[in-house]
């Protein structure tokens, strides 16, 4: 054989091995996830055979956490009235949410907790009631300084004394705190602080221990616990110090919280504080206020930010808080400034922004000044208005658990809220070449773009099933539930073939070609094709191939940016020899764009909504939902009290020492001029009935006289 010959062959050959090669890293990338997927049923199953209810489990059955036989921690308690009266009083909270009585049962029991509860569940008050009914001094590790302000000024709105100890806080402030944890003379029920504290400040440590020693240290709080597991979604590394505080006081009960955590994250929580002994107690992770949906993408742009307009003033006119979130800073910028053109009241939030002018626009959105926040990822953890009704993408996120966390910022106070995720292929690479050096980034892209593609899976069941949650009910909360009759399956894999031998072509010709290339020259070569084939379905269908693992994606770097190309995938072959078809989903279903979701407020509630308004801007630091919070503006509006001791009924003491007498005067004028109205209506048609009277009298009369006529 040539020489020439043989070399040929053996690049070939390098060739080929290098494509096997591939393929089996991609192979076994997707049986390490059967893996992980098959481990989590397993315990999925076990848990739901353990407890026979599937949520809200109290006990651990994968080593980890407590496995004994476990109290019944819903039975009555020593501490239960004295707890009631604070709830309500002090928190004015009428009753208990799921978990968070037992949930302060265990606390109070002087057992370690880790509390797992959806975004908006009512995870403070299980730490802050337990903090009132001890005694003593409650540590709180909270990660952001914006949370931690939010909290103490909220509860110093309620009488608490809590303080914080973070970067920015004033000598005096800090002094206080260091007396009051020494010497325990001063009133300091709950001390935030931010993790650095407890991994950085030996100060701030020593002043602990004597806080401990001289036995004033209640209990320890961890909020937003996910931080300290590399596997969760915001990781933080002063998280993973925080060990030291079970070590150095173990006898101090703790409770770690969080939203969302994989079975994988539990289990580093658990070990990473310290608490192998502790009470689980996981709430499920369903939403049921929140209505999902996915709206197709236009290639225009400014048709998305149109129908964005459209869908805000006409579903949330009132000015009911929103987010939008977008993929880059000066994405944000721009669409704010064009919702702004059209009308609506919206500022931008970025990473890049100044801290002071990122925390003005904020505090106007908190405030109810400002209607829509247009933000990236980094609006993100210290958001907690309670009432933002709705949460737009105006592309998608680079996973489902970022979406459940961005999307799961509305309806934080339960009332029915929207989230909706604008979704066109042509999104997908811009992500997938930010996350594809991130562990499992392009698997957790994939999934996410599963569900923006599915025009018939329940999008709650997706969800249920990231999480490793048994299906519940979607009462037709979701596009796909309430609007699925329309949707056909078409087979593709024709169409497919066409696509993967082109890839294959270019590849044999050492040619790279990103997705939009690829559609381009596919509508070139196939002129017959592009007549019927808009550009969207064809990227269409070169993602859900992507995602079937039929191709793949590839990456590389310039100067600038980093380039996704399109190349075969393992399971390229299986199509082209017939033994995998591809379908896709298509839908004639319009949205209802005037979707009417959230109930708009009525005349009373618009006046309490501005008293609560009123005393927020005249105490400067307290926010209105602070002063009333929706759910009790819906309460009173629908109950009427008409003495303070029936209001106290519905708000509690507290709220109603302080602004009592000013609602029952909003309430009295709203009565008097809601009668007027009511007299005005009457009147006016007692008027336009004799009015009629009259008109047909005289029809009778002129009929009359014509007919005497
Ligand atoms: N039992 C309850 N009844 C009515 N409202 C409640 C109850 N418990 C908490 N809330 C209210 O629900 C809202 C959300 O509570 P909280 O901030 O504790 O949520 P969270 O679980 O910490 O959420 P996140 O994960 O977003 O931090 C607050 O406005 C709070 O006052
Ligand atoms: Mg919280």
């Amino acid at each position: 054989m040539e020489s020439e010959a043989i070399e040929d062959e053996l690049q070939s050959l390098e060739l080929e091995i290098k494509d096997v090669q591939g393929q089996i890293s991609a192979l076994i990338e997707h049986q390490e996830r059967l893996y992980e997927r098959k481990s989590e049923l397993k315990t999925l199953l076990k848990a739901v055979a353990a407890s026979g209810t599937p949520v809200a489990s109290s006990s651990c059955p994968d080593g980890h956490g407590s496995t004994a036989v476990e109290k019944n921690w819903s039975e009555p308690f020593e501490w239960d009235s004295r707890a009631d009266g604070i709830r309500f009083n002090i928190f004015g909270i009428s009753k208990y949410r799921a978990n968070q009585r037992e949930i302060i049962n265990a606390t109070m029991a002087g057992r370690d907790v880790l509390v797992i509860m959806a975004a908006g569940g009512g995870k403070s008050l299980c730490y802050q009631l337990p903090a009132l009914l001890r005694g003593g001094t409650t540590l709180v590790v909270s990660p952001l300084l914006s949370l931690i302000q939010d909290q103490v000024m909220g509860l110093a709105a309620l009488g608490i004394s809590a303080y914080m100890l973070t970067s920015t806080s004033g000598k005096d402030n800090e002094k206080f705190v260091y007396k009051a944890l020494e010497k325990g003379e001063d009133d300091l029920k709950i001390l935030y602080v931010t993790p650095e504290k407890v991994s950085k400040s030996k100060r701030f440590m020593s002043k602990l221990e004597k806080c401990h020693n001289a036995g004033r240290l209640s209990l320890i709080s961890i909020d937003e616990a996910h931080c300290c597991s590399q596997w969760g979604h915001d990781f933080r590394p002063d998280y993973k110090n925080l060990s030291i505080l079970k070590t150095q006081f173990p006898k101090v009960p703790m409770v770690a919280l969080t939203a969302t955590a994989t079975q994988k994250v539990q289990n580093d929580l658990i070990e990473m504080l310290h608490i192998p002994k502790c009470v689980k107690f996981v709430s499920s992770v369903n939403r049921p206020n929140l209505f999902y949906s996915v709206r197709e993408k236009s290639l225009v742009g400014k048709a998305v930010v149109d129908e964005i307009a459209e869908f805000i003033r006409e579903s949330y006119s009132n000015n009911e808080s929103g987010i939008v979130y977008c993929f880059s800073r000066k994405e944000c910028e721009q669409i704010a400034g064009e919702l702004r053109e059209r009308g609506i009241s919206a500022d931008y939030y970025h990473a890049e922004m100044d801290v002071n002018m990122r925390e003005k626009v904020h505090m106007r959105w908190s405030k109810n000044k400002l209607q829509v926040i247009v933000g990236t990822v980094a609006f993100g953890m210290g958001i907690n208005k309670p009432d933002v009704r709705f949460v737009i993408h105006h592309s998608l996120s680079k996973s489902m658990e970022t979406y459940y966390q961005e999307s799961g910022r509305a309806g934080r106070d339960g009332l029915p809220s929207e989230c909706v995720l604008f979704f066109r292929s042509g999104d997908v690479p811009r992500q997938s070449s930010m996350v594809f050096y991130e562990y499992s980034g392009l698997q957790n892209l994939y999934d996410i773009v599963r569900y923006c593609q599915s025009k018939t899976k329940c999008r709650r069941s997706a969800f249920f099933r990231h999480f490793g949650e048994p299906s519940q009910d979607c009462n037709g909360m979701c596009d796909n539930c309430a609007l699925s009759s329309e949707v056909k399956e078409v087979d593709v894999s024709d169409l497919a073939k066409l696509v993967v031998s082109m890839v294959q072509e270019m590849q044999a010709k050492d040619q790279r070609v990103t997705m939009l290339q690829l559609g381009d020259k596919l509508r070139t070569k196939h002129k017959d094709l592009s007549a019927e084939l808009k550009r969207e379905e064809i990227e269409h269908l070169v993602i859900k191939l992507i995602v079937d693992s039929v191709l793949k994606e590839e990456f590389q770097h310039t100067p600038y940016s980093t380039n996704a190309y399109v190349t075969i995938g393992p399971l390229a072959n299986q199509l082209l020899q017939g033994r995998k078809t591809i379908k896709t989903e298509t839908s004639s279903r319009q949205m209802n764009k005037k979707s009417k979701r959230s109930s708009s407020f009525s005349g009373l509630e618009s006046k309490l909504d501005e008293l609560r308004k009123e005393i927020s801007a005249a105490h400067g630091s307290m926010l209105p939902h602070t002063v009333l919070s929706t759910q009790q503006i819906g309460l009173i509006s629908s109950q009427k009290p008409d003495s303070l001791q029936e209001l106290e009924s519905i708000i509690g003491k507290l709220k109603t020492d302080k602004y009592g007498d000013k609602i029952l005067e909003v309430m009295k004028q709203c009565a008097v001029s809601e009668q007027l109205v009511e007299d005005a209506t009457k009147e006016d048609t007692c008027k336009s009935r004799s009015s009629k009277r009259a008109k047909t009298q005289k029809a009778v009369v002129l009929l009359e006289s014509s007919e005497e006529e």
